[in-house]
């Protein structure tokens, strides 16, 4: 079993990087930092180095960043992926560098996702500076598509720490690896992706003020604001350049009693089972609702 520390990092590729790093920095409101690399673009949204790297090639999301505790367990966790039937490959050390970690491995999950587990993640003293005051305030979950989210459960339940908090019906699982509701979730899609990253706010105004300079601002909201039963946070999910989901969310629940939670399962066409507000999308039944942006 392998130890996840925390989430890390999103790494994404852009074919228009100009505009992806204009929307990442003026409408989501992450800081830009100072990447020392031309067609990198690293954001900062807390007291780590960054949370997204845009990085400039063929469009699509690249690896999804995990951080473990020592090197130690970067070691034991390449020789236990190994093990287990993982082609592992070993950062060198000028990817490490553009990672912003000490060391960092590779696999690809069984549903094709790419995951890097790293250990030695930079941390910035000095407060963030935001782009613009958009409350953020942390990297708060990732969510990857895979086709059998029970199979996706099996994987990182056995594999990693993780710990199913809540179910929605076969369509997601929502997972912790600390006392945060859920900071991976995976959803059901016919490929492999990220869904969204989660992004969360200081303060419930903030998601409102949010939606009010997203609509503004012509950003296509694919939900929201609404709140899920299942963290409890309000969230909105709007559509960034090149098919990327951003979430930004507010209040989500924290599992203090480990021993006590039991994971529930939501049917997804049940009115309001991934909307307490009943938003647009909350009154669509079946399964589609969970899909945020309409297939290409
Ligand atoms: O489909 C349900 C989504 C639930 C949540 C939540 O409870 O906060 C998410 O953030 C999500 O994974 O988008
Ligand atoms: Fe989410």
């Amino acid at each position: 079993m392998i130890e996840l520390e925390d989430i890390g990092y999103v790494r994404s590729g852009v074919a228009d990087f100009a505009t992806a790093v204009h929307f990442a920095t003026d409408i989501v409101g992450l800081e830009l930092m100072d990447s020392g690399e031309p067609g990198v673009a690293h954001l900062r949204s807390d007291s780590h180095h960054h949370s997204l790297s845009l990085v400039e090639g063929v469009s699509g999301v690249i690896a999804s960043g995990f951080t473990l505790a020592t090197e130690d367990a970067l070691v034991a966790a390449e020789s236990e992926l190994e093990r287990r039937g993982f082609r592992v490959t070993r950062g060198d050390e000028k990817e490490a560098r553009s990672r912003r970690v000490a060391e960092f491995i590779g696999f690809d999950d069984p549903f094709g996702n790419r995951i890097e587990l790293a250990f030695g993640r930079q941390t910035i003293s000095r407060p963030v500076r935001l782009s613009r005051g958009s409350g953020i305030t942390e990297f708060g979950h990732l969510c990857l598509d895979a086709p059998d989210v029970r199979e996706a459960y099996r994987f990182w339940s056995s594999t990693f720490n993780a710990r199913v908090s809540d179910w929605v019906g076969d369509g997601a699982c929502l997972m912790r690896i600390d006392e945060v509701h859920h900071k991976i979730a995976v959803f059901q899609a016919d490929e492999p992706g990220m869904c969204h990253m989660n992004f969360q706010v200081a303060e419930l105004d903030d998601v409102f003020r949010n939606w009010h300079f997203l609509v503004e601002h012509g950003v296509e909201i694919e939900m929201g604001p609404g709140r899920h039963p299942q963290s409890g946070a309000i969230f909105l999910y709007f559509l960034g350049p090149e098919n990327f989901t951003y979430e930004y969310s507010f209040g989500v629940r924290r599992i203090t009693d480990e021993a006590a939670w039991r994971p529930r399962f939501f049917d997804p066409d049940e009115i309001g089972a991934i909307d307490m507000w009943l938003g647009p999308k909350a009154r669509t039944v079946s399964q589609p609702q969970l899909r945020l942006s309409d297939p290409a």
